[in-house]
């Protein structure tokens, strides 16, 4: 996502805002009890619902919570949170998410936010969050109103092959079975049969295919279940279930500037997606790839990217490790250059987008022209 601009200032901010805010300050120090409390309310008063959600559901609490605060720092900024609550309503369909479900959310988050913030909570803060809540789940109930018009809740997709890279590192590519339309950069979720309704995220590893198939570079992480599941145990004839295809992290094809690519570790799989993409268009235009690796063993990309390069002149490829120069990844950007009139696109560990947004501000670019997935949902993504 391109960096925005921030929101409105306290002074401009409405009244419904002001009370929101004042409610999330006063549960932000207890937000995991509010949370828990909240899916127990639903739970004992919906059982019909618990079978949406995961059996462990740490993950999800988080995500509930980050939502919420999301909506609540952005409540007047009506060009951030339409976009956002677009995606989350596109997203709720794979859960088998409906209309009818959105009262009785709304209903036990009312009672867990009352519950907790009774020191702030009036009869103006029950109006404002009523308001707000109809306000977000109609957005949400609209969004996918409008895609279900268009495209199933979820696609079932069979592994049709697997390659270990490294002891940690694999290579899927599977077959979904309709046309899944995407766009390289983007990322989608995935359901795996071990670990059900336990959704995770992972970015595109090829440009689309006339073949139809999707390619996923999964590293299995320390307590990742999924990770460890797709890394691990995944084999061909397996099938998973991918949720619909989002994200900003794009090519603008009206224009031929230049491409700063970062990738790190696994995030080098959008990287190459895109290149692929800047191929398949056949505009020549630089792109620069710079693919960040803990060691020259972990680069398990690379000769996909080198075989690229040997085609494709516009292409250069730097690698940068944490053993081989001083300058850690990504701040080895600042040697090169300049990247002014250059679209920086990062992928990678959440450190390493937050500090690489740092560097190629340093180094002039505008937030404009900076493109990377949110690092909220990267938190929780690929484990
Ligand atoms: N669209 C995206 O942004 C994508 C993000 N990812 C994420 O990328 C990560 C990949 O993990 P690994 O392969 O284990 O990467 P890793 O931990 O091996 O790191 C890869 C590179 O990033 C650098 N790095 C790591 N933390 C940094 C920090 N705080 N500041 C500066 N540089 C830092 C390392 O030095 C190394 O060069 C996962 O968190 C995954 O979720 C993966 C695919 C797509």
């Amino acid at each position: 996502m391109p960096v925005r601009r921030s929101g409105p200032t306290a002074e401009q901010s409405s009244p419904d805002a002001l009370l929101i805010r004042r409610t999330m300050a006063e549960i932000a120090p207890i937000a995991d009890e509010v949370t828990s409390y909240f899916y127990a309310l639903l739970f004992v008063r919906h059982p019909e619902l618990r079978e949406m959600f995961p059996a462990a559901m740490d993950v999800q609490r988080e995500r509930l919570l980050k939502s919420l605060l999301k909506v609540a720092e952005h409540v007047d900024d009506t060009a951030v949170l339409t976009d956002y609550l677009r995606n989350l309503g596109l997203g709720h369909r794979k859960y088998g998410t409906r209309a009818e479900h959105y009262p009785a959310l709304g209903e036990c988050l009312l009672g867990a936010l009352s519950a907790y913030a009774a020191a702030v909570w009036t009869p103006e803060t029950e109006a404002a969050w009523v308001r707000a809540y109809t306000k977000i789940s109609q957005a949400m109930i609209d969004a996918a109103a409008m895609d279900e018009l268009r495209a199933p809740a979820w696609w079932h997709a069979e592994v049709v092959s697997h390659e270990l890279r490294t002891s940690d590192v694999a290579v899927l590519t599977v077959r979904p079975d309709q046309p899944y339309p995407f766009l390289a950069g983007q990322y989608t979720s995935m359901e795996t049969p071990w670990w059900p309704r336990v959704w995770r995220h992972y970015s595109f590893a090829s440009a689309p295919r006339s073949d139809g198939l999707l390619t996923f570079h999964v590293k299995a992480v320390p307590a990742g279940w999924v990770s460890n599941a797709l890394v691990h145990r995944a084999r061909p004839g397996d099938v998973v279930r991918l949720g619909a295809p989002v994200g900003s992290m794009t090519i603008d094809h009206t224009t031929d500037s230049g491409l700063l690519c970062l990738g790190g570790g696994t995030g080098i799989a959008p990287i190459k997606a895109l290149v692929e993409d800047v191929v398949e268009h056949g505009v020549r235009r630089p792109v620069e790839v710079f693919y960040g690796a803990r060691t020259d063993h972990d680069l398990y990309a690379i000769d996909t990217l080198l075989g690229l390069r040997q085609t494709h002149p516009w292409l250069a490829v730097r690698t940068v490790t944490d053993q081989q120069t001083p300058l850690r990844f990504p701040d080895a950007v600042r040697e090169y250059g300049p990247w002014n009139g250059y679209d920086a696109y990062l992928s990678g560990p959440p450190g390493m987008i937050r500090s690489g947004v740092g560097v190629l501000r340093d180094v002039g670019l505008p937030s404009s022209r900076i493109r990377h997935d949110s690092v909220e949902e990267l938190l929780t993504a690929g484990s």
